[in-house]
């Protein structure tokens, strides 16, 4: 099980956990007991609008690179100074709903260009909690896949540097889109762990030897008894997935 042909992960530190908390205690309790050389952190729509800037600036002085995750979906001014805004902060990776159009991806791209060390500039396809039925309901007769399939190659085309799918595409995106296009997947569930709200899972080492870059993971770390053992075991279950 432990092949070279494995050895498919090239960042390692690939776990990405989001820190869902409905305050500062609880998160930057979890982040003070966290190792920045051992994963990132994702701040995402509750955390910031309870917390606003301040509480990225936090996680980013204690030593963590932070996906700031508000995934910005609006008219091409609008999500370029959003975008720039993200920048200043200093954040790692950012992302926009793709589905925002070729002219919001290109704005939010030339946001970017002036800074010496911009944040990866992502695009959501398809959100994980959604299954074909959801899919249909909002008037897309396509499968996941095929959607997301389309929306990766427009925010490729774009200029975009990956984009967040669920790991259930991530193995057609990357033999599409090649090795250097950053694929994101939340999505992700241990074996022992349940659903939740996502309708498109697979597991840690599943999402990986996919072909995911990165693995955002919450609830399964968050919510365990104790978190730090959730990650641990997380973290032993990919070891045959990094690159040595
Ligand atoms: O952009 C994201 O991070 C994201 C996109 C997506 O399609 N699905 C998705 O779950 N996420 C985020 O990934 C995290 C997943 O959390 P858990 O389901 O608790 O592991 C949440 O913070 C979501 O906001």
């Amino acid at each position: 099980m432990n092949s070279a042909k494995t050895s498919i992960v090239t960042d390692p530190k690939p776990i990405i956990v989001a820190l869902d908390f409905p305050s500062a205690a609880p998160a930057f309790a979890l982040a003070e007991r966290l190792d920045p050389a051992r994963c990132r952190l994702k701040v995402g729509k509750e955390l910031f609008t309870r917390l606003g800037p301040a509480c990225v600036e936090h996680l980013q002085r204690s030593g963590f690179e932070v996906f700031l995750d508000l995934k910005f979906h609006d008219i091409p001014n609008t999500v370029a100074a959003a975008c720039a805004a993200a920048a200043d902060l200093g954040v790692w990776m950012l992302n926009v709903h793709v589905s925002g159009g070729r002219a919001m991806l290109e704005a939010a791209r030339a946001a970017l260009a002036g800074y010496a060390q911009p944040p990866l500039l992502i695009g959501v396809t398809v959100l994980t909690s959604l299954a074909s039925s959801d899919l249909a309901e909002i008037g897309c007769p396509d499968e996941p896949e095929a959607r997301v399939l389309a929306l990766a190659r427009l925010a490729r085309d774009a200029g975009l540097d990956g984009v967040v799918c669920s790991p259930r595409e991530a193995a057609k995106l990357r033999a599409e889109l090649g090795r250097e296009f950053t694929l994101i997947t939340p999505g992700v569930r241990p074996l022992d762990s349940t659903a939740d709200d996502q309708r498109r899972t697979l597991t840690p080492a599943e999402a990986l030897a996919a072909g995911a870059d990165y693995l955002v993971i919450g609830r399964p770390i968050t919510r365990a008894p104790d978190p730090l053992l959730a990650l641990a075991a997380i973290e032993r279950s990919i070891t045959h997935c990094l690159e040595s």
